[in-house]
């Protein structure tokens, strides 16, 4: 579970959002929601122990990890590395060949499980915008995370590519229990997807059902 109790965020004089009270469940698929600037990166950058609060308390389980999956940007056609290698880049080097082996089994589970088993060799700068944004998917999964926050992950997606991509994310948060943290600014992928959003406004955060959510609370 992730508690936030009374979390204020400032930079300097502003005051991005003031305490902020909520909690999601293990296992939740939830929605970040809220117009631009509200604060929504920020909060997930604290969560992630990325950015530091101001004051109040985030209370997350410690051995529970945090995969994080940004938002699509293309890459250039001559980038290094295959889709497996890529995926790769979130373990940590061993020289244990026990070790190896297993992050050798968990790698092609992850591949099978976000389709990319048959193009694990291919090129990542050549792979198509919704390949790529799986293989962004899967080195975020490799590291095992209980909690997966998609930030922005589906915008400049073309639509069937979108619904794939949250297709088989909504498998992994039934299937694994994965809690599921969807940063959007997308009204029908969030009612499609997710049971509860928590809406950033007046620089406070509001938890609601998806049925109240309204086009207005994006733009
Ligand atoms: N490092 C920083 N220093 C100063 N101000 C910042 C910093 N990071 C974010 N901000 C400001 O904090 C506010 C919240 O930004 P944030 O990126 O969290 O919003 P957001 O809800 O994620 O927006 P968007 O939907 O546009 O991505 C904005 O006014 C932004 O300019």
């Amino acid at each position: 579970m992730i508690e936030v109790k009374n979390l204020t965020k400032k930079f300097g004089k502003q005051v991005v959002f003031k305490d902020v009270n909520f909690k999601i469940e293990n296992g939740e698929f939830v929605s970040l929601v809220g117009r631009n600037g509200a604060g929504k990166t920020t909060l997930v950058k604290i969560l992630m122990g990325l950015e530091k609060k101001t004051s109040g308390d985030v209370i997350i389980d410690h051995k529970q990890k945090i995969g994080y999956v940004p938002q699509f940007r293309n890459i250039d056609l001559d980038y290094p590395l295959n889709i497996e290698q890529f995926i790769r880049l979130n373990l940590k080097w061993t020289m244990s060949p026990k070790q190896r082996a297993e992050d050798t089994r968990v790698v092609n589970k992850i591949l099978k499980e976000t389709n990319l088993i048959d193009l694990k060799d291919r090129a990542l700068g050549l792979a198509s915008g919704g390949e790529k944004q799986k293989a962004y998917l899967a080195q975020a999964l490799v590291n095992m995370p209980g909690v997966l926050i998609l930030d922005e992950s589906t915008a400049s997606l073309d639509v069937d590519v979108k619904i794939q991509l949250m297709d088989l994310v909504q498998e992994l948060n039934e299937k694994s229990k994965l809690t599921v943290i969807f940063i959007t600014h997308d009204s029908e992928l969030t009612k499609r997807y997710t049971k509860r959003a928590l809406l950033f406004e007046n620089k406070t955060v509001r938890p609601m059902s998806v049925d109240e959510i309204s086009e207005d609370m994006f733009e």
